[in-house]
């Protein structure tokens, strides 16, 4: 690892009390020229919530698409759920980043958290049947979108698309949560019951979660870590650790102020006006 990166490189899980949801070792990413980041050890335990911080292009979404299996490291290795990452895992739930489904999409809302169950888990028998609908009625229900779950979702506002994507990704009971900006055009009641619903995941199930987002306020009572990426350079510990003027400062090697009004983080000096970490009236 190089000086420049500042990972704290302590497992996140002790020895013995089973294998990390999620283990990337001395992994480097690259498109060509361009190092994303390189030296990233990460153990995010089963029942962690780590969010995953950074500006616009840190490659927070290539890390999701590494442990999807979609992208391949350059070096290093990454386990996911105990094995190799490879696409299609069942055991693992994603929630995209937002792109508006075409209004010409006539799929219902309930068949589409139907296709985050895996078919062969519950079979084609009359119980199997059953245990899929009544999963299917309690994903809905957790989000509130029961309500139009017979609608074509091209028809839906975003926000209740996106609410139907975090369905279709925790029907599973998955073992490890992806999310990439998860709360993108939710109001603050939906962003605080989805938060939640992610949070209960990792606690009751043993999930790990990765938390990519541009808003660490409406998570951050739930998170027990970040990781920071800034230019190749990142840290992780816990917010405190890491979302203080000291730390931010060094990564973004420039002076940033970290304070604390209201239980909120406000961040200033980043990215000039449209920095992700905003300020205490937002969100
Ligand atoms: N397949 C690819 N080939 C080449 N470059 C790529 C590829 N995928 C992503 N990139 C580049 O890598 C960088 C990181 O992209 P990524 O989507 O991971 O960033 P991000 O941190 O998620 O950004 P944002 O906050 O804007 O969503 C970007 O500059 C992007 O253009």
């Amino acid at each position: 690892m190089t000086p420049e990166q500042l990972a704290d490189t302590a497992p996140a899980v002790e020895a013995g009390t089973g294998s990390p949801a999620v283990s990337l070792r001395d992994a480097t990413l690259a498109y060509g020229e361009r190092t994303l980041w390189s030296g990233l050890d990460l153990d995010v335990a089963p029942g962690e919530f780590v969010a995953v911080l950074g500006p616009n292009g840190s490659g927070k979404t290539s890390l999701l698409r590494v442990l999807l299996g979609l992208q391949e490291l350059n070096a290093g290795s990454v386990h996911i759920g105990g094995g190799p990452a490879r696409r299609g895992s069942d055991r693992i739930g994603y929630i995209p980043q937002q792109r508006a489904l075409d209004a010409n999409v006539t799929v219902r809302g309930r068949d589409l958290v139907g296709l985050g169950l895996d078919g062969h888990r519950w079979g084609l028998g009359f119980s199997g049947r059953r245990e899929r609908k009544r999963r299917v009625a309690d994903a809905l229900r957790a989000v509130e979108a029961t309500e139009y779950a017979a609608m074509p979702v091209g028809l839906l506002s975003g926000g209740e698309q996106q609410r139907l994507r975090v369905a279709q990704a925790l029907v599973g009971d998955p073992s490890v949560l992806l999310c990439d900006e998860p709360l993108l055009s939710l109001d603050l009641a939906h962003q605080r019951k989805v938060s939640r619903l992610i949070a209960e995941q990792a606690r009751r199930s043993g999930a790990g979660v990765l938390f990519v987002t541009h808003e660490i306020n409406p998570v951050l009572p739930l998170v027990d870590r970040v990781l920071y990426l800034v230019d190749g350079r990142f840290r992780i510990g816990t917010p405190d650790e890491v979302m203080n003027s000291g730390t931010l400062s060094e990564l973004y090697r420039t002076d940033i102020e970290v304070a604390r009004v209201g239980g909120r983080l406000v961040v200033a000096g980043a990215e000039d006006d449209d920095h992700h970490v905003l300020g205490a009236g937002e969100a």
